[in-house]
């Protein structure tokens, strides 16, 4: 088994910028990849240097080995979402597939299975101009399926979709990765994709962060923290500082408590005469372990003059 993306290197530069800095790293085939990082960390750039749609600077994205440019019969081979809104609005949804289909020697046929499979089946006859984000986004992943490729590549696959797409799009991928396929997703959201990937990629400023298991990733970012209530939060306060705990005031009183356990905190707030209103222990969410990796590479921060 096969279809393996591998990026050696790859680097892409813009002027003095570098869109994609130094990037090795290995796709797997069965897994549902995420390929995480905020806006302008290279996503687009890197996915569509895998495509041969753009030029590396230095390095390589291969596919099995073999340069995507170098292969014949593109939709065959990967099948790639990128931006949904490239389309020929004048013509039908069916048109626009069957074109695609056409060109890359695709059988007519998978023109209606492909519409059937996104649920676009009802709106084959309308003018893609016509159509909602959500519905155009169903009719790029109708193209990436169009060639039933072993590789597929999804840049932003939940923009524009209700809960229901978002679920049916998770479910998809999944199915995908389960058929033995390739599948890479990028999102700047971890929200959207705890849910649905087993590997994960983060990418901060061009460069790779992080390149492990989801699992991986959530014992990673797992920083307890414990949250208290005491009628005494002062005296509280001094006694867990002592013990070296990091003690910060919250709202309403509470204070969030890292460095002890729930436990030692109870028992020393027992040995001080100091009663407890409450003690509930709070693992990060992959969405803060997110944030705190990529907060170094973040580039546009609300509220901030471009530095
Ligand atoms: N054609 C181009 N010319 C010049 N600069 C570019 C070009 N394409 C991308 N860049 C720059 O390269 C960087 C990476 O952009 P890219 O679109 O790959 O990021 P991204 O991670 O996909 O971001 P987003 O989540 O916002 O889509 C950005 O700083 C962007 O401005």
């Amino acid at each position: 088994m096969g279809h393996v993306i591998e990026l050696n290197a790859l680097t892409k530069r813009y002027g003095d910028r570098t869109a994609v800095d130094d990037l090795t790293l290995t796709v797997r085939p069965g897994h549902v990849t995420g390929f995480l990082g905020p806006n302008g960390a290279g996503k687009s750039t890197t996915l569509r240097m895998i495509l041969g749609l753009t030029t590396p600077t230095s390095g390589s994205a291969t596919v099995d080995g073999v340069r995507f440019a170098d292969r014949p019969r593109g939709l065959h081979h990967a099948g790639a979402l990128l931006d949904a809104g490239d389309v020929h609005a004048g013509r039908t949804a069916a048109a626009h597939l069957s074109a695609l289909a056409r060109s890359n020697g695709i059988a007519r046929a998978r023109v209606d299975a492909v519409l059937r499979e996104v649920g676009l089946a009802g709106a084959a006859a309308r003018r893609i101009g016509g159509f909602s984000l959500g519905m155009r986004q169903r009719l790029g992943i109708a193209v990436a399926l169009l060639g039933d490729p072993p590789v597929l590549l999804f840049d932003e696959p939940f923009n524009g979709l209700d809960p229901e797409g978002v679920r049916w799009v998770r479910n998809l991928f999944r199915r995908l990765a389960d058929e033995g396929r390739t599948v890479f997703v990028s999102s700047h959201l971890m929200s959207e994709m705890e849910h649905c990937v087993d590997r994960l990629v983060v990418l901060g400023r061009g460069r790779l962060i992080a390149e492990q298991s989801l699992a991986e990733f959530a014992a990673r970012g797992t920083r307890a923290s414990v949250t208290v209530r005491t009628p005494d939060p002062a005296a509280l306060t001094v006694v867990l500082a002592a013990e070296g705990a990091r003690v910060v005031p919250a709202d309403a009183g509470a204070l969030v408590v890292t460095g002890l356990t729930a436990a030692r905190i109870g028992d020393l707030a027992l040995a001080h005469g100091i009663g407890l209103h409450e003690l509930t222990t709070r693992t990060a969410s992959l969405e803060e372990a997110f944030m705190e990796l990529t907060a170094d590479s973040v580039e546009y921060h609300a509220g901030e003059e471009t530095r």
